[in-house]
């Protein structure tokens, strides 16, 4: 990260996805492409977001990763994130995960190529400085691939398939949106630019949104 992120603290992780959903909705109010991160965090902000006005049919999403499991898992990225921005008309490309990591990789290579650059991404972090499946000490951060194969990944499932570092440093805007004090120590490394995963994406714009439990704040 070539300077300190932009930093905006919340009172609550409710404060900190409605940010969020506010950003989203403004920076892609006429369309464009984007990332959306996994996890558990940011899902209200999507519903949030999901109610927008935009020209949704002019939106293409990707999520930043997908856990190898079959697609009708309720612990799918890409099946959470749809049920959470609920009945709009967008586009948003699924890694076929379901078919492993190498796989998966290999098919989504040529529709990543073509998503880039990334208008926006918006990211979840880790208690251990990860993004997307991008996990510390883990091979797939050396890859210059747009798309990587994950084994042996930390937080289960074990077989993912990410977006690579070539790919999320597309972006012209990334926003971290980082809640809960367990993310304390990963938020405190985040912002002082220490080598987190996280932190070898390179982009013109960072923002971090935050809550006071992750700030460390009373
Ligand atoms: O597939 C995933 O798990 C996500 O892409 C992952 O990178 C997530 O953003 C972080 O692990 C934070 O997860 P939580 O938001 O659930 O804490």
């Amino acid at each position: 990260m070539s300077h300190p992120p932009f930093l905006e603290v919340f009172d609550t992780p409710e404060s900190a996805a409605r940010a969020a959903a506010r950003l989203l909705a403004e920076r892609l109010s006429a369309g464009g492409r984007a990332v959306l991160a996994g996890g558990q965090t940011p899902l209200l902000a999507y519903t949030l977001f999901g109610k927008a006005d935009l020209l949704w049919h002019r939106l293409q999403l990707i999520p930043s990763d997908e856990r190898c499991l079959p697609p009708e898992h309720p612990e799918r990225n890409d099946r959470a994130i749809a049920a959470a921005l609920g009945p709009q008309t967008y586009t948003l490309h699924r890694f076929p995960a379901e078919l492993g990591p190498e796989e998966a990789a290999r098919r989504m290579e040529q529709t990543v190529r073509e998503l880039l650059p990334f208008d926006l991404a918006l990211l979840g972090l880790g208690e251990d400085g990860h993004t997307a499946s991008l996990f510390p000490d883990h091979p797939a951060l050396a890859s210059t691939r747009l798309v990587v194969p994950v084994r042996g990944a930390p937080k289960a499932p074990p077989e993912r398939v990410s977006l690579g570092l070539a790919a999320l440093s597309q972006s012209a805007t990334v926003i971290y949106l980082v809640t809960g004090v367990a993310k304390r120590e990963a938020l405190r490394r985040l912002l002082r630019g220490e080598d987190i995963p996280a932190n070898r994406i390179q982009a013109a714009e960072v923002m971090v949104l935050a809550d006071r439990a992750a700030r460390g704040e009373p």
